[in-house]
């Protein structure tokens, strides 16, 4: 089973690419997904208010993420304070997930979607990382078009990843996600029949 890498900037069609790679056979994990799965685990989320404050969990007992994403965004310290707690059980989860794929799977492709692929240097044995690219202007006009965010919180994020030019040269392959969906879809369809030819 091929193993890869897949990243990019907020934004830029992570998911979408994933979407695409499932269609075609691939076994896809989604950290973001799988942070979402932890903050529905009450232990998390006391680390996380235990970290944070109050301030971090709803009255309903939901992470309060507009909340977290002001707090973490903006500073540099807080925001490290949670990729400590939350990383390594992503880590876990995507090689359990992995070994699981190996066993029980006839799939010939294990994708891990790690949005802080470089910036954390998440390593999971994979053979190679594919980016997902778009310019600057067309990655904020989908993020606003998708999220609402206000012009601070989409800058306090950008500045928290490295810049899409920075990720592409640290890539294998990349995916220019600049046009429309199905250009996209057939890029992946490309690479998949090169990795099986
Ligand atoms: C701060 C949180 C609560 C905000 O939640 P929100 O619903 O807005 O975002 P979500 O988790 O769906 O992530 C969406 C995108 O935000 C970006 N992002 C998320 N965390 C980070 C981070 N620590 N640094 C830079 N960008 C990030 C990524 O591009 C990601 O794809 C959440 O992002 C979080 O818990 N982040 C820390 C965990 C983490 O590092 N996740 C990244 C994958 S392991
Ligand atoms: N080629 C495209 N043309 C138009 N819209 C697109 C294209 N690719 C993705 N989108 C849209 O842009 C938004 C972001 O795409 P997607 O969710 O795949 O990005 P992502 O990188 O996974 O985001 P995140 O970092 O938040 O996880 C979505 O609304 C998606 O439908």
């Amino acid at each position: 089973m091929k193993k890869l890498g897949l990243t990019g900037g907020i934004a830029t069609g992570k998911s979408t690419a994933c979407e695409y790679f499932t269609q075609a056979g691939a076994v896809v994990f989604d950290c973001d997904a799988c942070v979402w799965e932890l903050y529905q685990c009450r232990e998390v989320l006391d680390k996380v208010k235990a970290l944070f404050g109050e301030g971090a969990v709803t009255e309903e007992g939901e992470l309060n993420r507009p909340w977290m994403r002001k707090v973490v965004f903006g500073d540099e310290r807080k925001k490290q304070k949670l990729q400590d707690l939350i990383h390594p059980m992503v880590r876990k989860e995507c090689l359990a997930r992995m070994a699981e794929a190996e066993h029980t799977s006839s799939a010939s492709l294990f994708i891990a979607d790690v949005p802080l692929l470089f910036e954390g240097g998440f390593d999971f044995g994979q053979d190679a990382n594919l980016v997902v690219a778009v310019s600057r202007k067309t990655q904020v006009q989908r993020l606003i078009m998708r999220s609402g965010f206000d012009d601070a919180t989409v800058h306090a994020i950008l500045e928290a990843q490295l810049p899409i030019s920075h990720k592409v040269k640290c890539a294998d392959v990349v995916l220019w996600n600049e046009g429309p969906k199905f250009v996209l879809k057939s890029q992946i369809e490309r690479f998949i029949e090169d990795l099986r030819s």
